[in-house]
């Protein structure tokens, strides 16, 4: 069975007229906000595609609602609609994370009195103490690497209406930062950003799936993948060329092409292999699946029939 037989394939052309004139356009704040997000962001893929898809959101958010008021119905109690979970995975460079704070954007603008959080898996990493004690500091990225039972541990809270600590993760340090929580205290709705967001833990007694009411795979052809992380590593060096306390300052006195080297040879090494093995696999658990081209451009979307 192909991989995509569940899933009807939508083209950019045909999705960006869907519910064209029932969304209401961005207004000049809005537009600023986002170029201060991330300014190389497309406006007019804002408009033709994430609009849309935060428009299908507020579908599976009425969904949720829906059956919480049913299953009160039934049970003859008040049952509190739980807070909506997104997921949002795909490969290490392919823009997840941009992805999730736009999105984060665009549904505040769409439900102004609810809270949106966002949270990245990264902070669900074993400290580097702990992977080096395990030998596993080769392996960040891959399964073994994040503390799994936590992660659904922190998601069955959220689900619960419990306030919670999440550990933070810097790219800057290259680990987790000591003694700093993100503080996520019942929110309406949460967007969960990472590689592994799709992934089960080894015990598989609990399914990650049971927690997520959407989730996007943002997909990308390999080779694009890997110019985007070469061109991210090159910006995470100009950061750090000023700032010794950063893990990248190290690599900024290599010559240009030793530096070039060793960001291919991490690519091919563990973020490529992470995700053929690991991430790529958990592709068709996603509700939609967001194919980008060259330049982050969304040529087409797939959303799943079942
Ligand atoms: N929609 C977009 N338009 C333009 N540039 C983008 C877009 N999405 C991501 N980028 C750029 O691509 C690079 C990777 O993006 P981002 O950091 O969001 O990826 P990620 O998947 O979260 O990475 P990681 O898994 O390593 O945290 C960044 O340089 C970012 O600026
Ligand atoms: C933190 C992760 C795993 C995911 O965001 C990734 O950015 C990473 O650091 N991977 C390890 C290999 C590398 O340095 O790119």
């Amino acid at each position: 069975m192909n991989e995509f037989t569940n899933y009807d394939e939508i083209s950019r052309e045909k999705w960006q007229n869907l519910y064209k004139t029932s969304i209401a356009p961005l207004t000049k704040n809005e537009l600023e906000s986002i170029r201060s997000l991330n300014d190389e962001i497309s406006l007019q893929d804002v408009q033709d595609v994430y609009l849309p898809l935060v428009h299908l959101v507020r579908l599976y958010k009425k969904n949720l609602e829906d059956m919480s008021f049913s299953k009160g119905l039934f049970l003859q109690k008040i049952v509190k609609t739980p807070p909506l979970i997104i997921g949002i995975s795909g490969s290490v460079a392919v823009g997840k994370s941009t992805t999730a704070r736009l999105v984060q954007l665009l549904l505040s603008r769409a439900f102004k009195k609810l809270s949106v959080e966002l949270v990245t898996t990264d902070g669900f990493l074993f400290p580097n103490q702990v992977l080096e004690a395990r030998h596993l500091l080769d392996r960040k990225g891959f399964p073994e690497s994040y503390d799994m039972e936590r992660l659904l541990q922190f998601l069955y809270q959220i689900k619960n209406g419990e306030h919670c600590q999440v550990p933070i993760y810097s790219h800057e340090i290259y680990d987790i930062l000591p003694e700093q929580m993100q503080e996520i205290d019942n929110p309406d709705i949460l967007i969960v950003e990472g590689i592994n967001v799709l992934q089960s833990p080894q015990s598989q007694l609990i399914y990650v799936s049971d927690f997520y009411d959407f989730s996007i795979y943002v997909d990308a052809n390999e080779a694009i993948i890997e110019k985007w992380y070469l061109e991210r590593f090159d910006s995470l060096l100009k950061l750090a060329e000023s700032d010794e306390s950063n893990y990248y300052h190290q690599f900024t006195k290599l010559p240009y092409d030793e530096v070039v080297a060793l960001a291919r040879d991490t690519w091919a090494k563990v973020n490529r292999i992470n995700l053929k093995q690991y991430i790529e696999p958990t592709r068709n658990r996603a509700e939609i699946i967001l194919h980008k081209t060259d330049n982050h451009h969304v040529d087409k979307i797939y959303l799943k029939k079942f």
